[in-house]
């Protein structure tokens, strides 16, 4: 045995370990991970361990099948065999798959790692685990499913050879449902809280089976449902559909050739040296290809109806429609530089002109993000809004062997996380461990917890919580890259780990520097309570450190974080324009020396240094900000009767802005 490799997969994302190469990580992303996969954290463990969290939605059969081993499996290691996947705890929800690979490997300077021979103990557990797991399905026969698969029967062109575990059957029609059981639209919704609406809409939309539909744009932010929904929601319709992610498939070429793989029932294997049915690079190809394609497939499905009248065989598809489904959309942007793959897979439904095929576009940024009267018709959008706190309750108390217990676990962690991110996949990975610790002094974890037990609980767990709070923040404001050797590595797997994010760093709008830290200070204003004003700016616009050391009494401590967290889960606040300007003068007090660098040569903007100078034209600049909704005036106070503000941007957007002035936003920003 030469190597360990598993993908360990939590929620939207996959661990990978990695054992045994002679590779330098750069080496390893140059060669086959990087161009595949947005790389959420990576460092590199202890000599040959290579530990990555990559964003994907794919098992590991699918990932083979989208591209990433294949490539990995021809370039790297030309005598891979592939000796077994195993799914192991599906603990939470969460799908966790591992899976060994096993040499003789080509590749010269590949020997045994001496790491693998005496892993660390987890290494080891994981290992023992996915053994058991392994042992247990081979007895069984059949794959565990976890509690929200994905599709596992297109592990189709996998990279696997002559293995009892792998699934080399050869593909037929039916293999273009989704693979298991159906599961009734009630068992669908119940799976999913908080998207009841979004998925009555979807199941509508999609009409009765046989019925044409327009094209679909499912968008909402990263980790909320929409994948898998959709992936269920085909489960629950069993109807025909071919799936595509453009994280895998990260060129036109590999997008069109994975659609075409999928419709001619493909599988890339050694025998056919990981090719695919056809090649097809240039759009217009793709059109023919997938005409004939699609033909082929709607005359099969219509004439096993024909055939087999009323009585449908196991595995059949319901209808004669064939939809095509395109996730990660936004993320073509990256790789699409002539930018003429958006348009052209928007115009696919007048191009094609074939009622008997359903368009699906999945995206986590928003329709205005794409259009921009191209002429095609724009898809009907479907949007899948962020999360509430009692979704996500709902969401992560589903599953749970004692509900009481964590929902007394989540009491003391739910609030303060989901200030900081709404994420089911970042909030499960964070809770995992918190909720281990939370339940450390306990003997029976069947126990219903009493308040006093709930307290002893909460102070054990306490001392863990900033620390999480922080590494959350930290992935969720994607601003802290993992340890790097050099920058220009560091710049690239940062645009990696940002994923739909990558363009974060760039504002894609101009606006003088003056008003950009207007719109921070407006963003702080209406994000802070006015009571933390004083202790969050001195004179000089740094944290005064004096005025927090001031003593103050634990209870009226408690009450006014208490009024602050209220005023925190009321929303973007309103304020005056005088503590607008205050905080202004306050950041731009510490900036002033780089403004006046930056607008030097931009007379334009009449932004000068100075105190005179800067604030001289902020009027103007407040005018142009609530022109562009920026900012919207928020009614007048009863009592004063002048016009309060309200800053519209989201947090990313701020931070965005703060970045481009190299602004530390999240210092000035309030979390308990
Ligand atoms: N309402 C929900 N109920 C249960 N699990 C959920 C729910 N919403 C999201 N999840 C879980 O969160 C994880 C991420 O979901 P998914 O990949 O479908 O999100 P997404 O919106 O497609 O994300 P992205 O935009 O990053 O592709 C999955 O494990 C999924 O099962």
């Amino acid at each position: 045995m030469v190597s360990f490799i598993s993908f360990h997969r939590k929620g939207g994302s996959i661990l990978l370990l990695c054992t045994c190469l002679h590779q330098t990580k750069a080496h390893w992303r140059e060669s086959f991970i990087f161009p595949a996969f947005s790389f959420t954290n990576c460092v590199l463990l202890y000599n040959q361990v290579l530990v990555a969290t990559i964003t994907n939605h794919q098992s590991p059969s699918n990932l083979f099948s989208e591209f990433g081993f294949c490539c990995f499996s021809v370039h790297f290691f030309s005598d891979i065999r592939v000796c077994g996947s195993a799914l192991i705890s599906s603990n939470q929800g969460l799908l966790n798959w591992v899976l060994l690979v096993f040499g003789p490997f080509s590749h010269q300077k590949t020997t045994i790692c001496p790491d693998f021979l005496n892993p660390k103990p987890w290494l080891n557990h994981l290992w023992r685990k996915s053994e058991n797991i392994g042992h247990r399905r081979n007895s069984m026969g059949k794959e565990e499913s976890p509690q929200v698969t994905r599709r596992t029967t297109r592990s189709s062109s996998s990279a696997t050879v002559g293995t009892k575990t792998c699934d080399s059957h050869p593909l037929t029609i039916k293999d273009l449902v989704f693979g298991e059981d159906p599961i009734s639209l009630n068992d669908l919704l119940s799976s999913f809280p908080g998207r009841r609406i979004q998925i009555l809409e979807l199941v509508r939309l999609l009409g009765a089976s046989n019925s044409p539909m327009l094209p679909l744009f499912i968008y909402g932010g990263a980790s909320s449902g929409k994948t898998s929904i959709v992936l269920q929601m085909f489960r629950h319709l069993n109807r025909p559909f071919v799936y595509s992610s453009c994280h895998t498939c990260y060129s036109p070429r590999i997008l069109f050739e994975s659609v075409l793989n999928q419709l001619l029932l493909h599988r890339k294997d050694a025998a056919n040296g990981y090719s695919s049915a056809k090649r097809c690079e240039r759009p217009s190809d793709f059109v023919n290809f997938l005409r004939e394609a699609l033909s082929n497939v709607i005359n099969n499905f219509k004439g096993n109806s024909g055939k087999l009248g009323t009585k449908k065989l196991v595995g059949q598809a319901d209808g004669n429609m064939v939809y095509l489904i395109f996730d990660n959309l936004e993320l073509v942007r990256e790789w699409d530089k002539s930018s003429t793959i958006l348009p052209f897979l928007f115009n696919l439904y007048d191009i094609l002109k074939m009622p008997e095929v359903g368009l699906i576009f999945v995206s986590n940024t928003s329709p205005d993000t794409y259009y921009s009267n191209m002429g095609y018709m724009e898809p009907i959008p479907v949007h899948f809004p962020d999360y509430t706190e009692d979704d996500l309750r709902q969401i992560l108390m589903k599953n749970q062997a004692n509900r009481k217990l964590y929902s007394s676990f989540l009491d003391v962690v739910l609030r303060s996380f989901c200030r900081i991110t709404r994420r089911v996949d970042e909030l499960s990975t964070a809770f995992l461990p918190l909720f281990q610790k939370y339940c450390e002094p306990l003997h029976d974890l069947g126990v219903v917890p009493n308040e006093e037990m709930k307290r002893r609980l909460f102070s054990h767990l306490q001392p863990q919580i900033a620390p999480s709070l922080n590494e959350v923040f930290k992935v969720s404001s994607q601003s802290s890259p993992a340890a790097e050797s050099n920058k220009e590595t560091k710049k690239k797997s940062s645009r990696r780990k940002l994923g739909v994010c990558a363009e974060i760093d760039e504002l894609d709008f101009h606006m003088s520097t003056s008003a950009k830290y207007l719109l921070i200070s407006a963003f702080l204003a209406s994000r802070n309570p006015a009571t933390l004003d004083a202790s969050l700016f001195d004179s000089m616009g740094g944290i005064d450190s004096r005025k927090r050391k001031r003593k103050s009494s634990q209870k009226s401590l408690e009450k006014k974080e208490n009024a602050e967290q209220e005023i925190l889960m009321k929303g973007p606040g309103t304020f005056p324009l005088e503590r607008l300007l205050a905080i202004f003068q306050c950041l731009t007090s510490v900036a002033e020396g780089s403004i006046d660098e930056e607008e030097h040569g931009d007379e334009g903007s009449g932004v000068q240094g100075g105190d005179g100078g800067l604030m001289s034209d902020v009027l103007l600049q407040l005018s142009s900000l609530c022109n562009a909704n920026f900012i919207v005036k928020g009614g007048s106070c009863p009592l004063e009767g002048s016009t309060r503000y309200r800053s519209t941007v989201c947090e990313d957007m701020a931070l965005k802005v703060a970045r481009s002035l190299k602004f530390p936003l999240s210092k000035y920003l309030y979390r308990r």
